[in-house]
């Protein structure tokens, strides 16, 4: 009698890592071949930027959201422009935090929300490259990163109480986390993001708030989302 044929092993899981290098690779296909391309910030760009690099005599160069984007692309060869030397730029390729449905997104969880989202706005196309993780029905699990004055920020993380959000001052080495810009960062947990463009709109508004974490009028385009079985392409209208 023969044994019954065992099933085939399971393929083995990717770990996060390869799944943020999976959709770093896929991205290149948004690249637009001669033209300046907008890269975002974090550990999933970091990896489009090292893909970006074997290809970079094709392209004219870079728009960085970063210090940290803007060291890496230099030390790979690529020439990085000042936002203001570019108009408009075709596409956009960075990471968030939290993604929904709709292409709404929370990201600023690298402290780099106010340059992204000015290099978003000067670009026709947002391509959001992140792991499955990183998809949500509604926003407002991760701790909202907001970019603020620091002579604002209590008063800040009091209006974030009376929406009930908790809010704590995002530190480094013991002490306020400094951005880029020279600003701080709030990040507010307790918060049930129902309606992004509204919330974007109100918080933005608040004296003392440069940038609120939340990607609403600058959302995703497009998300290559790493999963277990390869990389799932989201359109969004
Ligand atoms: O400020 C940082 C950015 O918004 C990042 O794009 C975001 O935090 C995602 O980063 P990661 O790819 O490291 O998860």
């Amino acid at each position: 009698m023969t044994a019954p044929a065992s099933p085939a092993p399971a393929p083995a899981a990717l770990s996060q890592d390869e799944l943020k290098a999976q959709v770093g690779r896929a991205a290149l296909a948004y690249v637009v071949k001669g033209e300046i391309v907008g890269v975002g910030t974090g550990s999933t760009v970091n990896k489009f930027i090292d893909a970006l690099a074997t290809i970079k005599d094709e392209i004219k160069g870079a728009v960085s959201s970063s210090v940290a984007s803007t060291e890496r692309l230099r030390a790979l060869g690529i020439q990085v422009f000042d936002s203001n030397e570019v108009e408009e730029l075709a596409v956009y390729i960075d990471g968030a935090d939290e993604i929904d449905h709709r292409g709404f997104m929370v990201k600023g969880g690298g402290a780099a929300l106010t340059r992204e989202k000015i290099v978003a706005a000067q670009s026709k196309r947002f391509v959001c490259i992140a792991d499955a993780s990183k998809l949500v029905e509604t926003l407002g699990a991760f701790p909202l990163p907001v970019e603020v004055v620091p002579m604002a920020v209590r008063r800040v993380m009091r209006q974030f109480a009376s929406l009930g959000g908790i809010s704590q001052v995002r530190e480094k080495d013991g002490l306020p986390l400094v951005t880029d810009n020279g600003q701080h960062i709030v990040d507010v947990t307790g918060l049930h993001i129902a309606d992004p463009l509204a919330f974007e709109s109100e918080v933005s508004q608040w004296p003392g708030v440069v940038t609120v974490g939340v990607f609403a009028h600058q959302k995703a385009d497009v998300c290559l989302l790493g999963t277990a079985t390869g990389v799932k392409t989201m359109q969004f209208a």
